[in-house]
């Protein structure tokens, strides 16, 4: 199986209960919720993404042609000697193209792992953290895991209607928009009244980092 990238870099990881932690940040290309291209984002399901996910174009992009390959540069990115490393894979739609051989090699070469994922398709992988994040008018199959990350306000929906799958925290994360400011007072609203939720913001984004 090869693997197509679009970026992979060394950061922080800037949203929810695993925030501060320093990560290599492993973005595949492609989604399923959309195609990535500006012109098609009115039609597609999910019309809000933050991301440019097109292509294998961005830093240490491209087509790996095997698991050791991606796992050879992601370590390449750590301090030398470091034995807890972390690894996000994202995207995009990262359950696109992440595999077993891809997870075992990460955690052969001392890597735990991570995943971002829109939660439209079944995970049978041995992940260490598993951040579902549900977009509207979706069908979420991936209904456990460590945690559950709601983009807010969004459209209906009511995170309510999420408290009874199983994960181990539940955040609230505003929307990033033309209303952020006021979608963050929302979103601190809504955890205060509702203290199920917790509020996660996206911290890389306040100080400038990717
Ligand atoms: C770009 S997505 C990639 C992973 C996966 N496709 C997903 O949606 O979870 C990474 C995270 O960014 C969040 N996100 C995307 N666009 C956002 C926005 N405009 N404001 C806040 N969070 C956003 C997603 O909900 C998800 O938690
Ligand atoms: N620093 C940083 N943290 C993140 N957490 C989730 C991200 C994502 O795009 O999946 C993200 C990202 O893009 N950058
Ligand atoms: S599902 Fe994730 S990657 Fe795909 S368009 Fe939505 S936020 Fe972006
Ligand atoms: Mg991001």
């Amino acid at each position: 199986m090869s693997y197509k990238i679009k970026e992979m870099y060394y950061t922080l990881q800037g949203e929810g209960g695993q925030s501060g932690r320093p990560a290599v940040f492993l973005r595949f290309s492609g989604c399923n919720l959309w195609s990535g291209r500006e012109e098609d984002r009115h039609k597609a399901i999910c019309q809000f993404c933050d991301t440019n996910f097109w292509g294998t174009d961005g830093e240490n992009g491209g087509k790996y042609a095997t698991a050791e390959e991606v796992v050879r540069q992601a370590t390449a990115l750590y301090p030398d000697g470091f034995s807890k490393k972390y690894v996000v894979c994202t995207g995009g739609e990262p359950m696109l193209q992440l595999d077993q051989p891809l997870v075992d090699t990460f955690h052969q070469y001392g890597f735990e792992v991570g995943i971002e994922t829109n939660g439209t398709i079944k995970i049978d992988l041995p992940l260490d953290w598993i951040c579902v994040s549900p977009k509207e008018n979706t069908e979420i199959v991936q209904r456990t895991g460590d945690e559950l990350k709601i983009v807010y306000p969004q459209g209906g929906m009511n995170p309510k209607d999420w408290e009874d799958l199983e994960f181990t925290h539940y955040y609230i994360s505003p929307m990033d928009d033309d209303h952020t400011e006021e979608n963050i007072q929302t979103c601190i609203a809504y955890c205060l009244k509702n203290p199920v939720w917790n509020l996660s913001l996206q911290t890389h984004k306040i100080i400038r980092i990717k």
